[in-house]
């Protein structure tokens, strides 16, 4: 996933990133320091300015390691085998939180775009018609929590269900690569795209867990 986002990815990407500008700054800085502890004849170690803190990367997939949001969707069979409870389940369980929700058919547009990197794999044209077709929704969800993007990766389990360590959803509940129920964004940068690709700003929710302190607080 992230891979097939790399390239599309970049130039958008450096619109939220504002830290590009401190090791340019640090490096500036550096010198200057070193400089002039060789001017002065003081056998002491160059001085070097701390570099200001990076500013921390904001998308629309959160906060890069801090509070982040994945993009998870369940699939035409996940919905179809009656999935769509127990993996709303997991996630909340673990306490996360969801922030956005909807049933869809995605658009052909919507799924090449999607699964635009597996372009050249045979299995490509039968996954844009299976998640396609309207035989059943697609249940779109964007979650929002510490670590979710990798957590929920680790929650959905390995692509091949065979490989899936039992305890995931894919381990437990699907048995073949062409109909492993659920997606889940794979990366920061994926998720940033995903979430963008399939939800409007407006259908994302900013809420407050009233019970936070007990999920989230460190001691
Ligand atoms: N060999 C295959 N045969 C059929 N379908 C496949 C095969 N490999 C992958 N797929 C389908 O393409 C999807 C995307 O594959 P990818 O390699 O991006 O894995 P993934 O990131 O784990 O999956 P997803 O993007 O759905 O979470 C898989 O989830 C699966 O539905």
């Amino acid at each position: 996933m992230f891979a097939r986002r790399a390239a599309t990815f970049a130039p958008r990407f450096t619109r939220f990133a504002s830290s590009s500008a401190a090791p340019r700054a640090a490096t500036r800085f550096g010198v200057a320091a070193g400089s002039l502890a060789v001017a002065g004849g003081v056998a002491a170690a160059p001085i070097q300015a701390a570099a200001p803190p990076a500013a921390p990367v904001k998308t629309a997939a959160g906060t890069k390691g801090g509070i982040e949001r994945t993009f998870i969707a369940i699939k035409p069979d996940g919905v179809q085998r009656g999935l769509v409870a127990e993996v709303i389940n997991r996630f909340e369980r673990k306490g996360y939180k969801l922030v956005g929700i909807k049933a869809i058919v995605p658009s052909k547009e919507l799924a090449e775009e999607h699964y635009g990197d597996l372009k050249a794999r045979p299995f490509y044209k039968g996954l844009v018609n299976y998640m396609t077709s309207g035989r059943a929704p697609v249940i779109a969800m964007v979650w929002e929590g510490p670590d979710v993007i990798r957590q929920g990766r680790r929650i959905i389990g390995a692509t091949n269900p065979l490989d899936a360590e039992p305890g995931s959803i894919r381990g437990d509940y699907t048995i073949s690569v062409g109909r492993n129920a659920i997606h889940g964004s794979d990366s920061f940068e994926s998720a940033t795209i995903e979430i963008g690709l399939w939800f409007k700003p407006t259908e994302v929710f900013d809420w407050k867990f009233t019970h936070e302190e007990w999920i989230i607080s460190a001691n």
